[in-house]
């Protein structure tokens, strides 16, 4: 969950809304809403990774999206599941909060 402090600094649970192409990735991995935490995020892009056998047989922590609408939405031809900081700046790009 992203934790945002809000002026009178009550942190405040930020959900996300996936922008359009993210969203509809989302959903081809079984997401039935618009708005999610980044756990749920993470969670259906990793149920299409498995799903579509993205990953490298050889080395499982690469994924390769070159071929694939992950990759056009993250802007990216492969990437390290080991690299959290690469990942979430990636992902963040698709998405925008929504204060609940
Ligand atoms: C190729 O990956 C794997 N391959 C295997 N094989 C046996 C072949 N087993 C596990 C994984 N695996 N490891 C991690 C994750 C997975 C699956 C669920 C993709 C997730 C994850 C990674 C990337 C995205 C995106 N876009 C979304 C979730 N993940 C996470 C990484 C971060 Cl940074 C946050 N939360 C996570 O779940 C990991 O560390």
């Amino acid at each position: 969950h992203f934790l945002v402090l809000q002026r009178d600094s009550l942190p405040v649970c930020v959900q996300v809304r996936p922008k359009v192409e993210f969203g509809s990735l989302l959903q081809h991995a079984g997401a039935t809403k618009d708005v999610f935490t980044i756990k749920e995020v993470m969670f259906y892009l990793g149920q299409y990774i498995i799903q579509r056998q993205l990953y490298d047989q050889n080395q499982q922590h690469i994924v390769h999206c070159a071929q694939d609408a992950l990759g056009r939405v993250l802007g990216v031809d492969s990437f390290s599941v080991k690299e959290p900081r690469v990942l979430f700046a990636m992902i963040t790009k698709n998405l925008e909060a929504v204060r609940n």
